[in-house]
C-alpha cells in the first residue's frame, strides 16, 4: 500500500506548490501508516528532485521520456496510473492546478477511483474516508466521505504551507510502456511569457476594481506591483468593461487564487469577488467607504484614496528595498 503523489515540474524545475504538495503528502502518508511515493515526470537533475526531500520525500520515481517533457494530459494520467497501480496505491494527490485538474479525473477514471477535487486540510478521519472542501464558490464547507478502495484527491494551492521534514531520498528512474496512440498532439514550440509574473502563481498581487475611475489610472496599480514583484489583478467589472484584460478577472467567474499577500484597491468585496480570493494569507484592502464589504475580510484595511494611498505605499516599499 501507498500514497502516490505527482510533483509537477516547470522546465525542469518544482515550485512551491510541489513542495506544499510533498509536505501535505508525507503527513497524510503517516497518517495512513504507508509509504510515499512522489512521481516526476520530464527532464529533470537529480539535484532538483533531491530538493523534494527537504520535504519529506524518500523514494521518487522519475519517468524519464523525451516524449514527455512536455506535459499532455492523456500520458500523464497513463504514467500515473500505471506507477499507481504498481505500487498498490490506496491514494493519488496532486495540486489543484491546471495540469491537476486535467490530470486527475482521467486516473480516477482508469483507476475506478473516487475522487474529491481542491481539498483544503488533512483526511477529517481515514476510516471512513473524509475529506473538507470549499463549497458554493466558498460561501460554505462540505465534507465528503469517499467509498472506493482507491481515492484520488487534488490539493487547493496555498492551504497546507511547507513542513520542512529532511529525510534521504532514493530515486527510481522508470520507463513505462505507454501505448504510442496516446501520443495524438505534438507540441511542436513553447514561448514563455516574459517579465510578466503569473496570476495563479504569485506570492503578492494587486488588485484594483472600479474604484480607480478610469483605466488611465492604472499606473500606481503597475507602480505597486513592479516594486513587490506582484502580479496585477482587476474585478469583473473592470474587464466587462474592457478596463484590463479578462486573464486578470478574479473571483467566483475568474481565476481562483491563493497568494499570501492580496492587496484590494477600490475593490468593494462583493461576495462573487471574495469568492477567488479568500484563500488569500493576508488581505489589505483600500477604500474610501468605512462600510465597504471588503474590510470584513481583510487583515488589514486602509481608509483613504486609492490615488493617494497607492503611490505611497509603492514609495514606502521603494525605500524598505533600497
Ligand atoms: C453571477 C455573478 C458572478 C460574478 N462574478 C464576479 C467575479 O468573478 N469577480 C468579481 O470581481 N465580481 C463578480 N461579480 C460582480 C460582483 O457582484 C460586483 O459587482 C463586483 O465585484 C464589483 O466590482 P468592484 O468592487 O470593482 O466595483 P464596485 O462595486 O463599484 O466598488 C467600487 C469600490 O471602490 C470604492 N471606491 C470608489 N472610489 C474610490 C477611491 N477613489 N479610492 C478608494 N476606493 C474607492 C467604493 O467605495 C467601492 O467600494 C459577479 C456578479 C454576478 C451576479
Amino acid at each position: 500500500m501507498s500514497v502516490v503523489a505527482f510533483a509537477k515540474n516547470w522546465n525542469g524545475k518544482f515550485k512551491n506548490s510541489s513542495y506544499e504538495l510533498v509536505s501535505y503528502t508525507k503527513e497524510l502518508a503517516n497518517q495512513m501508516q504507508t509509504n510515499l511515493v512522489i512521481v516526476s515526470i520530464g527532464k529533470i537533475t537529480e539535484e532538483e528532485l533531491n530538493k523534494l526531500s527537504q520535504y519529506g520525500a524518500d523514494r521518487i520515481i522519475s519517468v524519464n521520456d523525451a516524449r514527455m517533457n512536455v506535459l499532455t494530459s492523456r500520458v500523464y494520467a497513463e504514467v500515473i496510473a500505471q506507477i499507481a497501480k504498481k505500487e498498490s496505491a490506496e491514494l493519488v494527490v496532486m495540486t489543484d492546478n491546471n495540469s491537476g485538474k486535467a490530470i486527475a479525473p482521467r486516473v480516477a477514471v482508469k483507476l475506478k477511483a473516487g475522487m474529491v477535487a481542491a481539498v483544503q486540510e488533512l483526511p477529517v478521519s481515514i476510516k471512513p474516508f473524509v475529506v473538507k472542501k470549499q463549497m458554493f464558490s466558498g460561501k460554505t464547507f462540505g465534507y465528503v466521505q469517499i467509498n472506493s478502495a482507491i481515492r484520488v484527491l487534488t490539493l487547493a494551492k496555498n492551504c497546507f504551507g511547507l513542513v520542512e521534514n529532511p529525510v534521504e531520498c532514493n530515486i527510481d528512474i522508470s520507463h513505462p510502456e505507454v501505448n504510442t496512440g496516446l501520443f495524438k498532439i505534438q507540441i511542436i514550440s513553447e514561448e514563455e511569457q516574459k517579465n510578466k509574473v503569473i496570476l495563479t502563481d504569485a506570492d503578492c498581487v494587486v488588485s484594483a476594481g472600479r474604484g480607480m475611475r478610469s483605466p488611465d489610472n492604472w499606473r500606481p496599480v503597475e507602480e505597486l506591483a513592479e516594486v513587490l514583484g506582484a502580479a496585477t489583478a482587476c474585478s469583473r467589472p473592470v474587464s466587462d468593461e474592457g478596463w484590463r484584460s479578462h486573464e486578470e478577472h478574479v473571483g467566483q467567474t475568474g481565476k481562483v487564487i491563493a497568494p499570501n499577500l492580496y492587496i484590494a484597491a477600490g475593490i468593494s468585496g462583493a461576495i462573487q469577488h471574495v469568492a477567488g480570493i479568500s484563500r488569500s494569507k493576508c488581505i489589505v484592502a483600500i477604500n474610501t467607504d468605512p462600510e465597504a464589504p471588503i474590510f470584513s475580510v481583510a487583515d488589514y484595511g486602509i481608509i483613504g484614496d486609492v490615488m493617494d494611498v497607492l503611490p505611497r505605499l509603492t514609495e514606502a516599499f521603494r525605500k524598505s528595498k533600497s
